[in-house]
């Protein structure tokens, strides 16, 4: 794998870190961000530290079951979410995973999923050319066994007639996909707009 491809990711990530805090999506060290390579290894973020602020070396690479190509590197604790994401979308080119408020009060709802309804923004989505469609985004319940989070969220996935390039976990942050970054970050953009809107309309 080239360098100048880790490098390009690595920018990538490091500008998406930038835009995710300029909205308040990554608060402390919250939040992490892939991006897959042309070899099929994936550009991550180490974990800790603040995402808005990453620097050249805050980004790592790993193989597609999470393992750090350069031994003693500590990627994202949340890397194995990145690599099911990844090994069950083949088109899947970068993974992008926030805090937001709005975020964390719906998911705790209590609810198993949220439908979006009736928003322009839906267009932003795969196959919805219009606001008349819905996207139904799960909500998992938390957990900090990442193994067994994504065993639940593959599960979940194999029920679903049509699954949204996101979801939601329960009380803690959101994960959202794309071909490449540039989509991914329209993607979570769109969502989290409709999510404001929801939790504006839901607190009145
Ligand atoms: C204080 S945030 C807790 C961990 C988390 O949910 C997160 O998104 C950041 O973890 P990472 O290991 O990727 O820095
Ligand atoms: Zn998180």
């Amino acid at each position: 794998m080239s360098d100048d491809a880790f490098a390009t990711a690595t920018a990538a990530i490091i500008a998406a870190g930038r835009r995710l805090d300029h909205f308040g999506w990554v608060p402390a060290t919250a939040g992490n961000i892939s991006v897959r390579l042309p070899d099929g290894t994936l550009a991550i973020t180490r974990s800790g530290g603040h995402k808005g602020f990453l620097q050249p070396e805050g980004v790592i690479r790993v193989d597609l079951a999470g393992r750090p190509l350069r031994p003693g590197d500590r990627p994202s604790a949340e890397t194995g979410l990145h690599c099911g994401i990844y090994r069950r979308f083949p088109d899947a080119g970068a993974v992008l995973h926030g805090h937001s408020v709005p975020v964390t009060v719906l998911s705790r709802a209590g609810t198993e999923a949220i439908r979006l309804e009736g928003y322009e923004l839906l267009k932003a989505f795969p196959g919805l050319p219009t606001h008349a469609a819905a996207v139904t985004l799960p909500i998992f319940d938390n957990a900090q066994d990442i193994p067994h989070l994504q065993s639940v969220v593959e599960d979940r996935w194999a029920a679903m007639a049509e699954i949204p390039p996101g979801y939601l976990i329960r009380g803690h942050g959101i994960y959202v996909w794309g071909a490449d970054m540039p989509a991914a970050l329209m993607r979570l953009e769109a969502l989290e707009f409709m999510l404001a809107c929801e939790m504006e309309t839901r607190r009145r």
